[in-house]
């Protein structure tokens, strides 16, 4: 296996009584946008920084390109990272804020003002970063990670406090990151965003990854192979599909039934060529919050009672 990108494997670490992390095992391939995603708790954030070398592990290891952080040399280089959007001098402009982590980390200052425009600050660099608003503060945040042009771009939920327009800049940007070959790591809450963000999922629960798998096959596989049919003649249709060797069952209303065991597209023919009438084949689609719901539902560490819970 490439050693490029971020490996962690095996990772343990408590804190005290707290498991934090749990055996937590996973890769960050370059080229894709990888979320990373789990209940609050789940040790997401104790992983980046763990990848970082902010904080010492029981047991296991995380590379970065092959390497530990502490191993590499110009890290920056190597990786850039956004913990906390809010880690910054207010009375600094952004520009200078730049400027500042440039020279302080050895790199190169005739990148400051192209990361600037990469992130679409050029318009408020000469302002104070402590009049930023959290959208901005992102965006500094993102341009100070690409500082050093790293391979491997670390992100703790970077989509935190932006505004609809900041959203689909930063879906766009996070994938062009990726296209340009970069491994991308990003944390988030936000399931909408990583369904049209990440090509990859990892889930964390309880401090270990409960699933690690392309976004694609996540939602295929929650989504199941139901097939919705609405036609005026079911017990017609029933007989062909059930002939066919698909499985149906009925449905609330009338004119529905649920059809499994056979494509949607084979079912239109096989209706279609019975003379069967229909108004409707739909197959069912899960979304990405579907298909987490399900993966987390005994990871997640406080959850609400149910109505019915408490009146239990
Ligand atoms: N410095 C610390 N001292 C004590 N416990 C900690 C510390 N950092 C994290 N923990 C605990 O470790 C567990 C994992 O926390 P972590 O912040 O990594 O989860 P997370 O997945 O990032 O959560 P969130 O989605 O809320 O950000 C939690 O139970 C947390 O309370």
């Amino acid at each position: 296996m490439s050693a490029a990108g971020i490996v962690v494997a095996g990772l343990r670490k408590r804190y005290g009584a707290v498991l934090a992390l749990d055996g937590m095992s996973f890769s960050v391939r370059p080229g894709v946008v990888t979320g990373f995603v789990g209940p609050n708790g789940a040790g997401k954030s104790t992983t980046m920084r763990v990848i970082l070398g902010l904080d010492a592990v029981d047991e296991g290891t995380a590379l970065i390109n092959g390497k530990p952080y502490r191993g590499l040399r110009r890290p920056l280089n190597h990786v850039g990272s956004l913990l906390d959007a809010a880690a910054l001098h207010p009375g600094r402009t952004g520009r200078a804020h730049l400027l500042w982590l440039a020279r302080s980390q050895g790199l190169a200052a005739r990148r400051v003002d192209h990361v600037i425009e990469l992130v679409g600050l050029a318009s408020v660099a000469r302002r104070r970063a402590g009049g930023y608003s959290l959208g901005m503060r992102q965006r500094l945040g993102i341009a100070a990670a690409l500082l050093g042009d790293p391979s491997v771009v670390m992100l703790d939920e970077p989509f935190n406090g932006m505004d609809p327009d900041g959203i689909v800049w930063m879906r766009g940007f996070l994938r062009s990151l990726a296209a340009q070959g970069r491994a991308v790591l990003v944390s988030s809450h936000l399931m909408s965003e990583m369904q049209d963000t990440a090509g990859h999922l990892v889930v964390a629960g309880r401090g270990r990854a409960i699933a690690d798998a392309a976004v694609a096959d996540l939602i295929a596989a929650a989504s199941g192979d139901r097939v919705a049919v609405r036609t005026p003649a079911v017990p017609h249709a029933r007989s062909v599909l059930t002939y066919a060797g698909a499985t149906v069952a009925s449905t609330r209303e009338n004119d529905g039934i649920t059809v499994s065991g056979l494509p949607a597209d084979r079912i239109v023919t096989l209706l279609g060529r019975s003379g069967v009438p229909f108004s409707e084949v739909s197959a069912h689609r899960a979304t990405l919050e579907d298909a987490y719901l399900e993966l987390t539902r005994e990871a997640v560490e406080f959850r609400a009672v149910t109505p019915t819970e408490v009146s239990r």
